[in-house]
């Protein structure tokens, strides 16, 4: 069935697939669940999620509310200009910066985003001209240690330079948050205060998504127009509405055991949007053993992807040319479109699974173990169970760590239930160890089993929530690499090094308790060491 076209689209061409999600999608229909959204119901999820729901729905009206924003963005993009200062820096993990890459990329201007606490990544942007840096320094919170850090060490950088670090930030925040009171004493260039009704992965059309995004030259008055063009057709009670498609596929999908989505998003002309899609989908579901876990892979002739079993449920952002019906669902629309259909689907698809798609339970428990680690990180050491080349070795259960690498992937690789996945977690470089990523499809293609990818720590905010509280069935293969030139964090007592090794093992505990295996492979020497895994995976 294909939804009416006005600006976003859902086509599920699989016809099995599409009878299944029938029944559900007049469901929703008879409910009025779309229209009920749009008025910003919280009765939706549940008495348990009520309270929740009802101070986080604000996002079904952003394409109207966030348009007094679009004047205060472009006088302040100006004002930057006349400065000289063009290059715009962002600090802000998860919510707080995956939309405005992909509004950038797509765009496509030039934003670079700082997701990561490596000291090579982080190093690299320092060493940017910074007489034409502007840092944008996101966070809801405005307590997220990865974003204060960054905050912290360009700030440094900049007064070491002779700049006034102050005339040099610009702050994305909710209103209150401890983030927003600094601001204001330090006397920033310019606090945007965030609408508080909108959770972080929701805030793709708020300040988060804009204002990186506008300074970085990005035409972000477009983006609501596509948002407003897509609206009413998603607050629509009707089968045609895209949202209800998309939502009762999956629904229908995940009752069938298809819990994963293969997701690519070849062939839209928007720049890597799965990625926005990864965090809203696997934050929003993946809690009390239940879920979609989105597998984002390459292209549509990736491993996962051509070969997906009853597992996955495969969907491409933009048409197939080559192979139409390669995908089971297809979604086409502009970006600001798009941003909107899979709001609505994800919160839609939360109602079906019986959870509250605006919390993330399990994210804390690895936030709070890192910082464990912190406080005692010099009494923390530990050894490994083997060295292999470039590679140390520390297993969790399960895993002998005897004979060769491939013979410890092997038999790591055998731990993964049926039906289940291996999460590649790569706390390394995003620019200079990007040859990482490649793993993905390598072992996808040797193993046979939905393998995901995703840079440490910035998955934490992302598919981190659904490894720790989605269905239970994953393993985790942790790389960690040994850091030539660390980066101090002024005033805090850990260097930057510190606190990525931290993250990992801190995420390793609250894993490993919980009964998912995890094997640590740290690179004592990064380059070689990948090149080592990669030719031990070549051998599986
Ligand atoms: O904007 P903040 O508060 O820094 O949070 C960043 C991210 O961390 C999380 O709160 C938890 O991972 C995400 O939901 C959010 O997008």
């Amino acid at each position: 069935m294909t939804a009416s076209t006005t600006t976003v689209t859902v086509d599920i061409t699989d016809s099995r697939l599409a009878a299944a999600a029938a029944p559900l999608a007049a469901r929703l229909v008879e409910d009025k669940v779309a229209s009920k959204i749009t008025a910003q119901d919280p009765t939706l999820w549940g008495a348990e999620a009520e309270q929740e729901a009802a101070i986080r729905l604000g996002w079904t009206t952003l394409h109207v509310t966030s348009r007094q924003l679009i004047g205060e963005i472009t006088d302040l993009h100006t004002e930057l200009q006349a400065d000289g200062i063009d290059r715009v820096v962002l600090a802000g993990m998860g919510g707080s910066s995956l939309a405005p890459e992909v509004i950038a990329a797509t765009e496509p201007v030039t934003l670079t985003v700082l997701d990561t606490t490596d000291p090579g990544q982080v190093a690299d942007a320092l060493a940017g001209d910074l007489t034409r840096t502007v840092l944008v320094v996101s966070s809801k919170s405005g307590t997220t240690a990865e974003t204060e850090s960054q905050r912290r060490i360009f700030a440094a950088a900049f007064a070491e330079e002779g700049i006034d670090p102050a005339s040099r930030m610009v702050v994305v925040t909710d209103p209150g948050s401890p983030l927003a009171e600094l601001a204001t004493q330090e006397g920033y260039r310019k606090v945007f205060l965030a609408d508080p009704t909108v959770g972080g992965r929701y805030s793709a059309l708020t300040a988060f998504g804009l204002v990186p995004a506008g300074l970085a030259g990005a035409d972000i008055a477009r983006l609501l127009d596509q948002a407003t063009a897509a609206a009413n057709q998603l607050s629509d009670d009707s089968v045609a509405n895209p949202a209800i498609q998309l939502a009762a596929a999956f629904g229908a999908a995940h009752e069938a055991g298809a819990e994963k989505i293969a997701l690519t998003d070849t062939g839209s002309g928007i720049v890597g949007l799965s990625a926005w899609i990864e965090q809203l989908v696997a934050e929003s579901t993946g809690k009390h053993g239940t879920g979609l876990l989105p597998v984002v892979v390459e292209s549509a002739e990736a491993p996962g992807f051509t070969d997906a079993g009853d597992d996955a449920t495969t969907v491409s952002i933009g048409k197939i040319t080559d192979h139409p019906g390669a995908a089971a669902i297809v979604t086409e629309g502009s970006l600001g479109g798009q941003f909107l259909l899979w709001e609505y689907a994800t919160a839609i698809v939360g109602r079906l699974l019986g959870i509250n798609p605006f919390d993330q339970p399990d994210v804390e428990a690895a936030k709070r173990a890192a910082r464990t680690l912190l406080d005692g990180s010099a009494s923390s050491t530990i050894a490994p169970s083997a060295v292999m080349g470039s590679i140390e070795v520390y297993a969790s259960s399960g895993v002998s760590g005897e004979g060769s690498l491939t013979d410890l992937l092997r038999q790591f690789v055998a731990t993964v239930p049926e039906n289940g996945y291996l999460a590649v977690q790569a706390y390394l470089d995003r620019q200079d160890d990007a040859s990482a990523s490649l793993l993905r499809a390598e072992l996808a293609k040797r193993t046979g089993v939905q393998v995901t990818f995703g840079w440490g720590p910035r998955f934490l905010h992302s598919t981190g929530q659904y490894h720790k509280g989605g269905h239970p069935n994953g393993v985790f293969l942790q790389l960690t690499g040994a850091v030539e030139e660390d980066l101090d964090v002024p005033g805090l007592p850990y260097q930057l090094s510190t606190l990525q090794l931290a993250q990992a093992r801190g995420d390793a505990e609250v894993l490993t308790d919980r009964g998912r295996p995890v094997l640590r492979l740290h690179l004592t020497d990064r380059l070689a060491g990948l090149a080592e895994l990669v030719r031990a995976v070549q051998d599986l």
